[in-house]
């Protein structure tokens, strides 16, 4: 099976570069300085696997049997239209966010797209280099609920590079479960510029961290979505294995990137307000956050 990474940069990087280590045949679509690092002197990963990897880079598309998807949601549309799709590719997408997989379809037809949430962390470190922050599951599967061969053929191939992974008839829901908790930690951490453990430890954070979460969880009912009971006690679950982890918003924020709170909790505002349900914690949460996108990095 031939795989190509959309999107090579930490969390692409990484799972390229664990399944090209397992004997598949990748190449890492990605930014030039990057690629260029790689092709001179091969990917380093670093932190919990620690490999010097000889792969393939490119910084133009090519076709593939696997698509790896693995841009921020906020260049996932333009991405999608530069896509080489041939009759039988399937495209995995392992982005955080809401509406990836809706966007990537739209381009390329809901036939070759398929739904995943990876709790993995990676940390782009500099051009050729990417450091494994984290070790979790990974979930795919088909948007309509399938448990299809190429599902079950594509975990076998994650499995394999090490990359645990289950295949399940509910992907959307656990796409909305991941949704949950990054609206629970990943606003509020980037705006007070605190690890995820502190949102356990500081009770004033942490009622914000249930009001937002909340919120997505009203609206993903008034969506016809059930959630599990408990996801309040899941993002704390999270946020306690997470503790010390700075989160990807606050990381962005810290560096004076773009963030995805559009597809966070922005997305959380947009459909509360076409189902008529207020979202005014996850709305203060989005204009902050993008004030502080506007304002730029600060003199801590
Ligand atoms: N990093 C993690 O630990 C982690 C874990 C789980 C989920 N995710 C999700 O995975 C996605 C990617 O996260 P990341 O941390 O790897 O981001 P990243 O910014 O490190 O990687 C994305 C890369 O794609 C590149 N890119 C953008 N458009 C491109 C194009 N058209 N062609 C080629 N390259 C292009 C960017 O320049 C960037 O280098 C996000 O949705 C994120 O929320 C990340
Ligand atoms: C789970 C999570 C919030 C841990 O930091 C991660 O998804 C992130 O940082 O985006």
């Amino acid at each position: 099976m031939k795989i190509v990474v959309i999107g090579a940069g930490a969390l692409g990087s990484l799972f390229g570069g664990l399944l090209a280590s397992s004997g598949e045949e990748v190449v890492l679509v990605g930014r030039k300085k990057h690629v260029d690092a790689i092709n001179a002197r091969g990917l380093r990963i670093s932190g919990l696997t620690d490999a010097i990897i000889n792969i393939k880079a490119s910084t133009q598309p090519e076709e593939a049997d696997l698509i790896l998807f693995t841009v921020k949601s906020y260049d996932t549309e333009t991405t999608a239209s530069k896509l080489i799709i041939k009759e039988d590719t399937t495209i995995l997408s392992l982005q955080n966010g809401l509406g990836n997989e809706e966007k990537i379809a739209e381009v390329v037809g809901s036939e070759h797209v398929i739904g995943g949430i990876t709790s993995h962390g990676a940390l782009f470190i500099e051009p050729g280099h990417v450091k494994h922050t984290g070790i979790g599951d990974t979930v795919i599967g088909e948007l309509d609920g399938s448990i299809t061969q190429r599902v079950k053929d594509i975990s076998r191939i994650l499995n394999n590079a090490g990359i645990k992974t289950e295949v399940t008839d509910s992907i959307k829901h656990k796409i909305w479960e991941k949704l949950v908790v990054n609206v629970g930690i990943n606003a509020l951490t980037a705006i007070v510029g605190v690890n995820n453990g502190k949102l356990l430890e500081i009770p004033e954070l942490n009622l914000l961290m249930q009001d937002a979460g909340l919120e997505a969880i009203r609206v993903a009912r008034g969506a016809k979505i059930e959630l599990e009971d408990d996801l309040i006690g899941y993002i704390e679950d999270v946020a306690r294995k997470t503790a010390a982890n700075r989160s990807s918003m606050l990381q962005d924020v810290s560096k004076g990137k773009r963030t995805e709170i559009d597809a966070i909790n922005g997305m959380i505002v947009e459909m509360g307000t076409k189902l008529g349900i207020d979202t005014p914690v996850n709305r203060i949460f989005t204009l902050l956050i993008k004030s502080i996108e506007k304002r730029g990095v600060v003199d801590q």
